[in-house]
């Protein structure tokens, strides 16, 4: 575990010895006169699962996409170095309505071995024989699905999602979980998942990240075996900690067994368990560490 001049405590798969893909020193965007980002350090290494949580407002998408270069404004204002290669995936699925599934999937691409890769692809995300149907033929998750063929069919080495399963329901959400956990292990890109739920942060990363008052205030480990049960005592734990980096109130339940779902400003979360909140270091910043097996 390495602790840094601010305080900032980073556990120990966070350490693990691989190059990073991303890169941010001392970022700062400001909206008028209004400080979004404030000097904020970010790395990500390669094949590395980063979610990245925080208030509704503190700067999350902003951060994406300074990283998918969709923000012009943001040169001069720090570094930031991020692999040419990289993909965005959205809320929405953003399909383009004249073409069809497999042409939204290629996006440009033309050619034989182009279309191929694409209809393996939509095979990967269950939508094999699909893909000759208009994109509103298909529900809101198949449309994700296609989304996601679309984000990895150019292999990227960075795959950024700004809460990609924020409109789906819940049963839809989980096994996209499921279909996203696995692309990953298959495809190994980076992952920067900009999400409000905790739960979904805990289940899918190899790290979570709190963005608070525009830098990165929690770095956090997970090691939990996947697939992850909600119910573990360590996954509740994990949960109360994030919560409470969150500043969420977390009243106690008598079983101690939380919600389903702890999705930032959906109703209280519980999840009380003996282990203690997150604590803030002088300088504001909160330090988490690894929750003991
Ligand atoms: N283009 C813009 N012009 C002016 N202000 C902006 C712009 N983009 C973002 N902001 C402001 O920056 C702040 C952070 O916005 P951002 O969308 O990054 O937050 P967020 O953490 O992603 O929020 P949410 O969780 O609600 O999606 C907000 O106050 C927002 O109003």
């Amino acid at each position: 575990m390495a602790t840094h001049p601010g305080g900032l405590t980073v556990d120990t798969v966070a350490e693990v010895d691989t190059r990073p893909v991303v890169r941010v020193r001392e970022l700062t965007r400001r909206f008028g006169g209004r400080t979004v980002l404030d000097g904020l350090d970010l790395e990500i290494r390669e094949n590395e699962f980063v979610a990245l949580l925080g208030r509704s407002g503190s700067g999350k998408s902003t951060l994406l996409r300074a990283l998918a270069g969709l923000d012009p404004d943001v040169a001069g204002e720090g570094e930031i170095d991020v692999p040419a290669n990289s993909s965005v995936i959205f809320q929405d699925a953003r399909l383009l309505p004249w073409q069809r599934v497999l042409a939204n999937v290629v996006l440009g691409s033309t050619g034989a071995a182009a279309f191929r890769r694409g209809a393996e692809r939509l095979a990967e995300v269950g939508l094999a024989g699909r893909e000759r149907a208009w994109p509103n033929q298909l529900s809101g998750g198949e449309q994700q699905r296609v989304a996601l063929a679309r984000a990895l069919v150019s292999e990227p080495r960075l795959l950024l999602a700004d809460e990609p399963f924020g409109a789906l329901d819940a049963l839809t959400r989980i096994r996209m979980h499921g279909l996203l956990r696995e692309l990953c292990q298959r495809h190994r890109p980076a992952v920067l998942l900009v999400t409000h739920d905790v739960d979904e942060a805990i289940a899918l990363a190899d790290r979570v990240l709190v963005l608070d008052e525009g830098r990165i205030t929690v770095d956090t480990a997970i090691t939990l075996p996947t697939p992850r049960e909600h119910r573990h005592p360590r996954f509740l734990a994990y949960r109360e900690r994030l919560l409470a980096a969150l500043g969420v109130d977390q009243p106690p339940t008598a079983a101690g067994v939380g919600p389903a779902s702890a999705s930032l400003g959906v109703g209280p979360a519980s999840a009380s368990l003996g282990v203690g909140p997150a604590s803030a270091s002088p300088d504001g910043r909160i330090a988490t560490e690894e929750v003991s097996r």
